[in-house]
């Protein structure tokens, strides 16, 4: 102030004190523009901070909800067996036990029903909510097929086979006033066993088809659950399923899995699969013979399975499914081939004659194959020669297979 005083003292006219007064008013101008810059600059800050905030907030209010997520100590599963009140409930945890329970104030007692699926809570085993009353998902998880449309035209030789499993699931499904008028219960269940990629598959399907029945595919590897009990409730479920959506059958791949005879020595682990045989061999028991709900079972080992397995009752039927012989093959060949155009000089027995050993799998590949040699040749019809060489090709496959394998068995 004493400066800008000592200034306009030093003025001498009027004019200076005005062009000085200007510029001073003008450098007061562009200060307050520069102070209103940064003050813009400043609020677009503070507003970025602030959103930056909230999402900071947002971030630590998730991640504490996680933290008290991963502090809750897990709860059982178990199934509603019996309704004493609403207030008391009888379930059967996954683990096997039955327990007298409390019901959460939370759960709706409408959809507290036995059968109903729920999860008790770890040190009361009260139950905490009812689940969705939908079947397992790793039930549904397997191949479900409202009847499959492979027919017994696509099966090459196993004539004797097909009348045996016609007479044994497919008659008492189709036609059950003949069982019933002579007095006999037919086979509740039929065991296929043989080499793989035989047709056993196949043979199952073509049966579904004819029947018009819903076909549930499952493996015996993935009945065998981790968790104790866990197989054996797959195993109620899977009949359940069945009987639900009949006239079914339910098709069970690698039997063994689940039906290998006990030894000794068990395991934890065989314990569970002990378990769950124990309840395929109780739903077997448990269902009507003469229903419309079919088990065939499938393995390459029957060697090795149980034999409450095939007790009566139980799979009462035993059909072999065997590597084909040359005139099976031909059968084969023929079905693998009917919708291709082949050469006149295509001799299939011969090409039969050549595959000694192989089975139905095996022969699709081949034709497959065949037919792959014409395109690349871009012919339109598949001929004698492209069949030597897709046999060629394959034998030389099977022998690298042989060598890997036998390599790996060596480094093993
Ligand atoms: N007898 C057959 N007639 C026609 N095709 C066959 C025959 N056997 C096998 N195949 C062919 O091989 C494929 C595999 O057969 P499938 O799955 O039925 O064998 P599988 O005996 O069930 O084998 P796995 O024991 O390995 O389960 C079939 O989809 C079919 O293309």
């Amino acid at each position: 102030m004493a400066e800008a005083t000592r200034h306009t003292d030093d003025m001498k006219t009027p004019e200076e004190l005005y062009r000085y007064l200007v510029d001073r008013v003008a450098g007061m101008e562009s200060q307050n523009q520069e102070l209103k810059e940064q003050i813009r600059q400043l609020e677009s800050d503070k507003r970025y901070i602030e959103t930056q905030k909230i999402r900071y907030e947002r971030e630590v209010r998730k991640l504490k909800s996680e933290i008290e997520h991963l502090k809750t100590p897990p709860l059982i599963v178990g199934t509603v067996t019996d309704i004493i009140d609403p207030g008391r409930v009888v379930v059967r945890s996954s683990a096997g036990p039955r327990f007298l329970v409390r019901v959460s104030q939370s759960v709706n007692p409408d959809v507290l029903k036995a059968g109903a699926r729920c999860t008790l809570n770890q040190q009361s085993l009260a139950i905490v909510e009812v689940l969705p009353s939908t079947y397992d998902s790793q039930v549904y998880g397997m191949e479900l097929v409202d009847a499959p449309s492979e027919t017994y035209e696509d099966i090459g030789g196993l004539e004797k086979q097909i009348m045996e499993i016609r007479e044994a699931v497919e008659l008492p499904m189709t036609r059950p006033d003949l069982f019933e008028k002579i007095g006999i219960n037919p086979p509740k269940g039929v065991l296929l066993y043989g080499p793989p990629g035989t047709g056993k598959t196949l043979l199952a399907k073509a049966v579904a088809h004819e029947t018009h029945a819903i076909f549930l595919h499952t493996v015996g590897s993935e009945l065998v659950q981790k968790y104790i009990g866990e197989g054996a409730r797959l195993v109620r479920e899977l009949f359940d399923l069945a009987k639900e959506k009949a006239p079914s059958i339910i098709f069970i791949d690698e039997i063994d899995a689940i039906g290998a005879s006990r030894t000794e020595a068990m395991t934890s682990g065989d314990r569970e699969v002990q378990r769950t045989l124990m309840q395929l061999l109780a739903a077997m028991d448990g269902f009507e013979q003469r229903g419309d709900v079919k088990i065939i079972g499938a393995t390459n080992r029957i060697d090795i399975l149980d034999a409450a397995l095939l007790r009566p009752g139980r799979f009462d039927r035993i059909i072999e499914i065997p590597l084909p012989d040359a005139n099976g093959r031909y059968s084969i060949l023929k079905v693998h081939t009917r919708n291709m155009n082949l050469a006149d000089d295509v001799n299939m027995m011969e090409i039969a004659q050549m595959t000694d050993g192989r089975n139905g799998a095996d022969l699709n590949a081949i034709c497959m194959e065949a037919g792959m040699f014409a395109i690349r040749k871009e012919h339109s019809q598949v001929s004698h020669e492209d069949f030597l060489n897709a046999l060629n090709k394959f034998r030389y496959d099977f022998e690298k297979d042989q060598r890997l394998i036998a390599a790996g068995a060596m480094f093993a």
